[in-house]
């Protein structure tokens, strides 16, 4: 039997930014995204998509804990995350962002290796089960490669797949990827896609991730939130093609969406 509320799910969120609040000054909160009321998953990727500025990076860090919700809850298998002791969300949840990480000379197997600690802690060794798991999750991502080679002299895209590989070697529930294909070749981002599909399934991850490639999302994303206005939608691919939702928001003058192919295509 599973969890009575399996997988991630938010109730009437608020996401934005609160103003400084220093007397005499009442500031008012930057509200980007509102009545927010969503589920993502076990098992499945769920994209993140809205045109620039729309509040995806808003929406994943304010799931990541980096910064506080303005209203509303977000609970993972019924537990509400933010009430989580720090230590135990940051087992049950990993984030990959595509923010500049700094880590002295590691290698990538090092890199990944960090991806145990919040399970036991910076001063613990490895057991044997654990170097395997780092191990195999690097072959899974095809980074053998890089096992030995610094961090800090690889490319981004190379350095995105160790990180990746640092997320999942943290054996998460959840996991939280901001742009994970922006350094990647259009070959590796659709391999992506398929990488974090399959690991999703097998391992009953519940994956949400932020893109701007809406048509491969399309094409691959289990399941789609829409941002767009302040407003989220979410739906399957299906749905939302079906309802216009996706020509609306991303048409512009020069551009139309052809539901049939599911792509975008200059007007004539
Ligand atoms: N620190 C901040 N304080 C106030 N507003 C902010 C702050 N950071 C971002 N914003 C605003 O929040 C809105 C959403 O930004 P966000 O970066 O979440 O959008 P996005 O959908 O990720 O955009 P993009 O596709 O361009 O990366 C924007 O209007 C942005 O100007």
């Amino acid at each position: 039997m599973g969890t009575p509320d399996p997988g991630l799910r938010l109730t009437d969120v608020v996401v934005g930014y609160r103003s400084p609040r220093r007397w005499p000054l009442r500031g008012v909160d930057t509200v980007v995204v509102a009545d927010i009321n969503a589920r993502a998953e076990p098992g499945t990727v769920t994209a993140v998509l809205g045109p620039n500025g729309a509040g995806k990076s808003t929406l994943l860090r304010s799931l990541m804990g980096l910064q506080p919700l303005l209203a509303g809850s977000v609970t993972l298998a019924g537990d509400e995350l933010d009430g989580l002791p720090a230590r135990e969300r940051a087992r049950r949840s990993a984030v990959v962002l595509t923010d500049r990480v700094e880590v002295g000379l590691l290698t990538g197997r090092e890199v990944a290796e960090l991806g145990r600690h919040p399970h036991h802690g910076f001063s613990s060794r490895l057991s044997p089960a654990e170097h395997r798991l780092v191990d195999d999750t690097l072959q899974r991502l095809h980074a053998e490669a890089l096992a030995d080679r610094r961090f800090s002299e690889m490319s981004d895209g190379q350095r995105q797949r160790i990180l990746l590989a640092r997320a999942l070697v943290q054996q998460p529930e959840l996991l939280l990827l901001d742009e994970p294909s922006a350094f990647l070749d259009v070959g590796a981002r659709v391999d992506l896609m398929a990488l974090l599909q399959a690991i999703a399934a097998d391992r009953g991850i519940t994956v949400v991730l932020s893109t701007h490639e809406v048509e491969l999302a399309l094409r691959m994303g289990d399941a789609l939130w829409l941002i767009d206005g302040s407003r989220l939608s979410s739906g399957t691919a299906d749905e939302l093609i079906a309802n216009g939702e996706i020509g609306r928001v991303f048409e512009t003058a020069v551009t139309h969406f052809d539901p049939g192919s599911r792509t975008f295509q200059l007007r004539p």
